[in-house]
């Protein structure tokens, strides 16, 4: 999608009045003061903000894997706040692929293995979980490195793979921080090129946190992390 074309159709996530603060010794410590964001299908939003200012805790609550002191989210017009954690757990599966800074991928498995298994875990068959996972490897130019173990590929081919993993259960949302934080320059660039094909081709919503602001900058939208404020950058 490129700017500006959305419409409320279009709405894959909505964070609305997110807070979060976190008890120190000396009294509450407000990281996120008010988030608002919507994404839409198939558009890549950039987080950025200095370190320290939340974009991972703001990650990790749209990912419902922590929880905000308040606000809501809602995937595809459902609210999630009240949903109980079962519901949160199913939910994230079937809707959300993450990728992080360090790859995660299961070092006794191969490359293909490591795209089955988030499949497997969904409810599929091996035999029907193959066909997509070989189909993301190859997409991501790893065809013919299929049956390689993660200590056998490079920086950028790990991180490669835990893209077509982030995509195996086909999600609406993508999650990520920093992917191509331990990448050179070369490589990043490479890396991040093959996640916005993937991004526009799936129409998947992504929200990527990154401190390159040249790659901010190719993606659809920035928004920024300011004094506790989620602000359109
Ligand atoms: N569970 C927690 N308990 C206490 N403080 C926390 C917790 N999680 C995060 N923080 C604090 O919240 C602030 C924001 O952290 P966060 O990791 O979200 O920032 P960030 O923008 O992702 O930083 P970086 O760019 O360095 O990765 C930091 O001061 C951190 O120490």
């Amino acid at each position: 999608m490129s700017k500006g074309h959305a419409n409320n159709g279009d709405v894959v996530l909505e964070l609305k009045g997110i807070q979060q603060s976190f008890a120190q010794a000396e009294g509450r410590l407000e990281v996120i003061r008010r988030a608002d964001l919507t994404l839409h299908r198939g558009e890549m939003v950039a987080l950025i903000g200095p370190s320290g200012s939340g974009k991972s805790t703001l990650l990790h609550i749209t990912g419902m894997l922590e929880k905000a002191v308040a606000g809501e989210i809602a995937i595809a017009g459902k609210t999630m706040t009240a949903l109980g954690d079962d519901a949160k757990t199913a939910a994230r599966r079937q809707t959300m692929g993450f990728v992080y800074q360090h790859h995660h991928l299961l070092p006794e498995f191969s490359a293909l293995e490591n795209v089955i298994i988030p499949q497997m875990i969904a409810g599929k068959s091996r035999k029907e979980a193959t066909p997509r996972a070989v189909d993301l490897l190859t997409r991501v130019g790893l065809g013919k490195r299929l049956d390689h173990r993660p200590g056998k590929l490079s920086g950028g081919e790990q991180q490669r793979v835990a893209i077509a993993r982030a995509l195996a259960n086909d999600p609406k949302i993508l999650l990520a921080d920093e992917p191509t934080g331990n990448l050179d320059h070369h490589t990043s660039e490479e890396v991040f090129g093959m996640l916005r094909h993937l991004v526009h081709d799936f129409g998947v919503a992504a929200l990527i946190a990154t401190h390159n602001l040249e790659i901010a900058q190719r993606m659809d939208r920035i928004v920024t992390l300011r004094d506790g404020e989620l602000v359109a950058a």
